[in-house]
C-alpha cells in the first residue's frame, strides 16, 4: 500500500503518507486506541513499515481494535490491552502515541477539555515514567499546550524527563495549512508546504506564510481569511460534525506522519525536520519555554530546535498574540502536576 522509497522535502507535505530507508525497526504503543483518532491512527500505523509490534491500548475496547487491525497483512504484530493492563502495554515500547481523552463539542475551546483529559494523561505519563522511561511520548491529547507540561512535569517529578523525548503532535496544523494554501494557489499541497510554529490552539497557531514562495503571494483579504482558517480549522471540523466530536481522521494521518518522521530519526536518518511542540529554549526569556518550531529529529528524538527564521510584519503580530496566551496554558499545566 505505501512506497518505501526515500522522499525529498521530509517535512513537506508529501502524496505518500509513509517513507523508510528501512533498518532498526520499533515497538510502538497508541493509548486511547479504541477512540476515534485511535481506531485509525492504529490502522495506519499498522502499514508503517518502521512499527514492528504494535501495543494498543485503552480503558474501552482496545482487543476488539487489536483483533481487527492484526488481520491486515504486513508484517508487524498487533497486540490488544485492557484497562487493567496498562504496563503490559507499555513493555518494551520506544515509541506512545497518546490521543487519550475527551474530545470538543461547538462552543468550547480546547482549553475547556482541560478538567478531564489533565489527569488522563498525568496519568498515562506517570505510567510511561514506571515502565517505559526513555521512550518518545507524542502527545495528542488537548489542551496540546497544556497536556504536554504536563507530561513534561511528571516525567520531572518521577525524575525521568527527556526534553528530547516528549513531542506535542502539532502536524494537523501544518497538514491544515498546505491544504488550504494548495487550494488558493492552484497547486499541489506537496508544492506548497508551510511551518506552523507557536502552539495548538486559536491565536497561539502562528502560520509563517511569508517563508513560502506560494505564501507570500496570498495578501489582502485572502491572507486574512487564509490564517484564520489555519487557525480555526479545528473548529470548523467540531461545528461540521455537530456534537460528534472533533477531527479524527485527518488527525489520525497527521498522527501517522509525525510518527513515521519521529521513527525515521530513531532510525539514524539525517535532516528529517518538521514543526513540533517541545521544550524550547526560543522565547523561554519570555515564560515561554514549550514552543513549536521545526526541529530536527535523530536517533534520541530532538536533536536541534531551527530557529524561527524571518517574520513578516503581520507574523510579527500573530506571535505578539500568540506569546501572552500559550504562556498562560504552559503555566495552567505546570501548575496542575505541582
Ligand atoms: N493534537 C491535535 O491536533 C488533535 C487533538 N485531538 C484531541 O485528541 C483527543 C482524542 O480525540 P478523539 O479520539 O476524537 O476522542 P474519543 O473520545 O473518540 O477517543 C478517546 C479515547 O480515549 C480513551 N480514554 C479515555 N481515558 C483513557 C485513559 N485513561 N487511558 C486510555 N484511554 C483512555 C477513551 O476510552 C476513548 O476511546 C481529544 O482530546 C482531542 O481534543 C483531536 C484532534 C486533533
Ligand atoms: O479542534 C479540536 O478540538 C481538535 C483539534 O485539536 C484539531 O482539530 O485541531
Amino acid at each position: 500500500m505505501f512506497s518505501r522509497s526515500a522522499i525529498r522535502t521530509l517535512a513537506a507535505p508529501s502524496s505518500r503518507l509513509f517513507s523508510s530507508s528501512s533498518a532498526r525497526q520499533t515497538k510502538v504503543a497508541v493509548l486511547g486506541a479504541g477512540g476515534g483518532i485511535g481506531q485509525p491512527l492504529s490502522l495506519l500505523l499498522k502499514s508503517d513499515p518502521l512499527v514492528t509490534s504494535l501495543s494498543l491500548y485503552d480503558i474501552r475496547g482496545a482487543p476488539g481494535v487489536a483483533a481487527d487491525v492484526s488481520h491486515v497483512d504486513t508484517a508487524s504484530e498487533v497486540n490488544g490491552y485492557a484497562a487493567d493492563q496498562l504496563d503490559e502495554a507499555l513493555e518494551g515500547v520506544k515509541v506512545i502515541v497518546i490521543p487519550a481523552g475527551v474530545p470538543r463539542k461547538p462552543g468550547m475551546t480546547r482549553d475547556d477539555l482541560f478538567n478531564t483529559n489533565a489527569s488522563i494523561v498525568r496519568d498515562l505519563a506517570a505510567a510511561v515514567a514506571r515502565v517505559a522511561p526513555t521512550a518518545c511520548i507524542l502527545v495528542i491529547s488537548n489542551p496540546v499546550n497544556s497536556t504536554v507540561p504536563i507530561v513534561a512535569a511528571t516525567l520531572e517529578k518521577a525524575g525521568v524527563f527527556d526534553p528530547a523525548r516528549v513531542f506535542g503532535v502539532t502536524t494537523l496544523d501544518v497538514v491544515r495549512a498546505a491544504r488550504f494554501l494548495g487550494g488558493i494557489a492552484g497547486a499541489k499541497p506537496s508544492d506548497t508546504p508551510v511551518t506552523v510554529i507557536g502552539g495548538h490552539s486559536g491565536a497561539t497557531i502562528v502560520p509563517l506564510l511569508s517563508q513560502s514562495s506560494h505564501g507570500k503571494a496570498v495578501d489582502g483579504e485572502a491572507y486574512l481569511k487564509l490564517v484564520n482558517r489555519i487557525q480555526y480549522g479545528g473548529d470548523e471540523v467540531v461545528k461540521a460534525k455537530d456534537g460528534a466530536g472533533s477531527a479524527t481522521l485527518s488527525m489520525a494521518y497527521a498522527g501517522a506522519k509525525f510518527t513515521n518522521l519521529v521513527l525515521r530519526g530513531l532510525n539514524g536518518e539525517k535532516g528529517v525536520v518538521t514543526p513540533t511542540f517541545v521544550k524550547s529554549p526560543l522565547f523561554a526569556d519570555k515564560g515561554v519555554d514549550f514552543f513549536s518550531s521545526n526541529v530536527e529529529l535523530g536517533l534520541n528524538g530532538v536533536e536541534k530546535i531551527h530557529p524561527i527564521g524571518e517574520l513578516s510584519e503581520a507574523e510579527q503580530g500573530l506571535l505578539e498574540a500568540c506569546l501572552p496566551e500559550l504562556k498562560k496554558n504552559i503555566e495552567k499545566g505546570k501548575a496542575f502536576v505541582a
